[in-house]
């Protein structure tokens, strides 16, 4: 479904991806400005590669709070791109105004938990990114430690491809690359080290970098539901799929006879029934209260 983006006055649309979207602030002389970006989370949603058409209210301005609550809380590991939240009205609470960075070609992945296609390359080869694990870890097992796994940033449409970490030292230089995997790596373990306590397993999750001059800077979004698999901490059994915190009602839905959706059927999703939708919602909320220990405010 191509939606037209939301027009902002004083702002150009640079790019949309499926849940977010991307503008350019106009400088004095009308002109995009080249130093700074408006980062603006939707309430769209995706599923099975699909995006939804059925909104889940407050859902970006729920990402984005919980962004930038992990960005303050992160700020001694690395440095962030938030310039301001001072941001239009219409975008009010789900938008961040952000410097321009150089960003770096790499989804840099770390992964606490074994699942999802770390596990299947796991399977086929004992290894995730050329990392040797331990035998016998199933669905779910927790790592002894959590390993970096990066991705290469496929095009719009596309999947990311897993690439070795000789793959970034090609792309980035060994230097950076060290650099970035232990960030990426000490973003996840402080993310548990909070999480975990408030109900919530972090398995795994994808930063992106940008540089600024010699520094390597926190950019895109950090540690939400939409960069990282949320597990209900007291739900979690190794051995078989983990319930998604923020997805489960969705998936059981779409996947239920009520649905009349067949996923293998390769057509789009339909409509999310009202109450699927308040569910969750509901999680988002939950999970941000959670986290913080603030109350939402929408
Ligand atoms: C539609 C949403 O797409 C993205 O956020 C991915 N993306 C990020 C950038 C970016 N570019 C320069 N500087 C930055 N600070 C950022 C950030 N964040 C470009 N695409």
């Amino acid at each position: 479904m191509s939606e037209v983006p939301l027009q902002l006055p004083g702002y150009a649309h640079v790019y949309s991806g499926k849940v977010r979207d991307l503008y350019a602030p106009l400088g004095a002389d009308g002109a995009p400005r080249a130093d700074q970006l408006l980062l603006v989370a939707s309430d769209r949603m995706s599923a099975y590669d699909f995006v939804l058409d059925t909104p889940i209210p407050d859902k970006g301005v729920v990402l984005t709070q919980m962004s930038l609550w992990w960005f303050d809380r992160l700020a001694d590991l690395v440095p962030h791109h938030v310039v301001s939240t001072d941001v239009p009205a219409a975008v009010a609470g789900r938008a961040v105004l952000v410097e321009r960075l150089e960003m770096l070609p790499v989804e840099c992945v770390a992964r606490a938990y074994l699942t999802g296609g770390g596990l299947n390359e796991y399977r086929s080869t004992g290894a995730v990114s050329g990392i040797a694990l331990p035998e016998g870890l199933v669905d779910g097992s927790r790592l002894p430690e959590p390993i970096f796994t990066p991705s290469t940033k496929a095009p719009v449409g596309e999947h990311d491809e897993p690439i070795p970490y000789a793959g970034v030292v090609a792309e980035i230089g060994e230097d950076l690359a060290a650099r970035v995997r232990d960030l990426t790596v000490r973003i996840l373990q402080r993310g548990n080290e909070i999480a975990t306590d408030r109900g919530i397993i972090l398995a795994d999750t994808k930063v992106e970098f940008g540089m600024r001059g010699d520094d390597v800077v926190l950019a895109d979004e950090v540690l939400t539901p939409d960069s990282s698999r949320f597990w209900p901490a007291d739900q979690w059994e190794p051995g078989h799929p983990q319930p998604s915190y923020d997805k489960q009602f969705v998936r059981d839905w779409l996947t239920s006879p009520a649905s009349g959706w067949d996923k293998a059927s390769g057509e789009a999703p339909p409509a999310l029934p009202d109450d699927v939708v308040e569910q969750t919602r509901a999680k988002y909320v939950e999970a941000y209260e959670r986290l913080t220990g603030q109350t939402f405010r929408a």
